[in-house]
């Protein structure tokens, strides 16, 4: 399987489990490995062949406006349930990071893996 790449998204959102937090905005970063087969895409030169990485950022940052939830968990969960229905995408890797939540740390999150890995194609 083929991998496209999305590194250090960094998204704004509502988020976190104290009630200051349901005021304001704050950042996560995000890193995504989308499984998907680019050989039609690089046979053609054709970006409608593969996953457009613009556009799913677009889609990821729109999602993060429409959503307010607690958990870090919560957000990774249903951005890569969303992924994954809206695009073809059969595997992915999502990491969500929440810099500065813990001062000591430089950040914390989540990390899941979603879909059927396929290998040797
Ligand atoms: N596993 C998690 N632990 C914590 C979360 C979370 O989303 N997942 N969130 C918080 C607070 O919102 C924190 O980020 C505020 O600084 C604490 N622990």
């Amino acid at each position: 399987m083929d991998l496209v790449l999305i590194e250090a998204l960094e998204v704004d959102t509502v988020i976190g489990v104290y009630d200051w937090e349901r005021t304001l905005t704050q950042k996560l970063r995000l890193d995504l490995m989308l499984g998907t087969d680019i050989r039609a895409a690089a046979a053609d030169d054709d970006i409608a062949r593969t996953l457009d990485y613009a556009t799913i950022s677009a889609r990821i940052q729109a999602f993060a406006d429409e959503h307010d939830v607690a958990l870090v968990e919560t957000f990774a969960e249903r951005l890569a349930e969303t992924l994954r229905e809206d695009f073809d995408i059969v595997w992915l890797r999502l990491t969500v990071r929440k810099p500065g939540a813990v001062p000591a740390a430089a950040a914390v999150g989540v990390s899941i893996e979603r879909g059927q890995w396929k290998g040797d194609t």
